[in-house]
């Protein structure tokens, strides 16, 4: 009977590293070739976590001379699985030293628990050994995913949970019970094939998460951002303005808005064509991004229109800094495949005004942008 309970543990553990696998393959796989090779040392994982379960019934069916050393061997190969398919994942390099020194590490503590074993030296020896094997490629793990932690990664901050209980599992769970527990291994068997489920399937949890949230906030910058310019786009737009509205009215925050406009951009296309006038309003961008501060921010709001949030600025401020651009606009030459431009832009600007919101601001600034274009271009209007 215990046999079958045997093979149902060793079984169901083999079923779940191949639904674990299968679902890695499912994965959008990451097109920075580092961080693509994660999914296969998380695949390595659960195949070492299988063989912990597979190992410890060797030992439990009369072999722990080869079981015993074996579940150790195993253990510590996930662990460094899972370490590198956390380092794998963030894009960082393993040399081939770090490599070597981790296969020694784990032929070393194999050789040292069989001598172990066959000795019958007390098990709490090789138990020690074992454990703190395991512990330390996992707080390694532990080390760079906090590194890694950005103010979004709710997927960075899941894997750290994840790690972190395993961390307390491996250095305090596994000895309470070896502890507690009966000596008879037929317990050793049916925890050890818990313990590996558990970590099996929150591992796999946590590493779908981390992929899938950091493949959610790619496509959410690219949503937002104007594939030509670089600059940030009309959805942005209508994304960050109702919560920047919310929070000048809330904190009382000055916010000032500076619509921006090319100044006969027709003409160049009509004269030069469109490839020439797409560099221009890429060069123009750029010029305009390296005056602005850290703080503001472009955005295109369609064909040659642009806007600029500058919080902290009251209506003077913005309207120096579009004096500013407005000059270094039209001083640059902008040479596109040979043909030298000249570009001249005009500028509307706005004070957010006291518990407005941000649309009603965005026409205001239009019109005294129609005002500059009105006047005669290449002008700044503040209203
Ligand atoms: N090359 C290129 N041209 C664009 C792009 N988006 C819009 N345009 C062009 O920008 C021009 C805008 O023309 P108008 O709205 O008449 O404005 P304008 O010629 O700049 O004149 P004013 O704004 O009145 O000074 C059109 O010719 C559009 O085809 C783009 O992504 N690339």
């Amino acid at each position: 009977m215990q046999d079958v309970h045997m093979y149902i543990q060793v079984g169901v553990l083999a079923i779940v590293a191949m639904i674990g696998i299968s679902f890695t393959f499912a994965l959008p796989k990451p097109r920075h070739q580092l961080k693509a090779k994660s999914a296969s040392y998380a695949r390595w994982f659960l195949v070492a976590s299988w063989l912990v379960v597979f190992c410890q019934a060797i030992a439990h069916i009369g072999y722990p001379q080869i079981g015993l050393p074996g579940v150790y061997a195993a253990a510590i190969l996930g662990a460094y699985m899972q370490l590198m398919s956390v380092l794998k994942r963030y894009g960082t390099e393993v040399s081939q030293s770090k490599k070597f020194a981790a296969a020694l590490h784990i032929v070393g503590v194999m050789v040292v628990t069989s001598v172990l074993v066959a000795t019958k030296a007390p098990a709490w020896i090789a138990h020690s050994l074992a454990l703190s094997s395991v512990a330390f490629p996992v707080w390694q793990a532990l080390r760079c995913v906090k590194q890694h932690f950005s103010t979004e990664s709710i997927g960075g901050h899941l894997l750290f949970g994840v790690l972190s209980l395993v961390i307390a599992l491996v250095l305090f769970g596994v000895p309470a019970y070896l502890t507690i527990a009966p000596a008879d291994s037929h317990y050793h068997l049916a925890a050890t094939s818990a313990f590996m489920l558990v970590i099996m399937l929150i591992f796999m949890l946590a590493f779908a998460v981390n992929i899938l949230q950091s493949l959610l906030l790619k496509l959410r910058s690219q949503v937002h951002t104007d594939p030509l310019t670089g600059a940030k786009n009309r959805h942005f737009f209508y994304e960050i303005a109702p919560k920047l509205s919310a929070h000048a009215k809330r904190k009382h925050e000055t916010l000032s808005l500076v619509a921006c406009d090319i100044d006969y951009f027709k003409s160049i296309n009509d004269e030069h064509g469109h490839v020439i006038g797409d560099i221009a309003l890429k060069r123009f961008c750029e010029i305009i991004q390296s005056q602005l501060r850290q703080e503001d921010t472009l955005i295109r709001m369609g064909g040659e229109e642009f806007l600029i949030l500058s919080p902290q600025y009251d209506g003077d401020k913005a309207a120096q800094m579009a004096e500013r651009l407005r000059k270094t606009i039209s001083e640059s030459v902008i040479s596109a495949r040979g043909v030298d431009i000249s570009l001249t832009a005009s500028f509307g600007v706005m004070q957010m005004p006291p518990g407005a919101d941000l649309f009603t601001t965005v026409k205001s600034a239009d019109q005294a942008l129609f005002d500059a274009k009105a006047n005669g271009r290449n002008k700044v209007i503040m209203v």
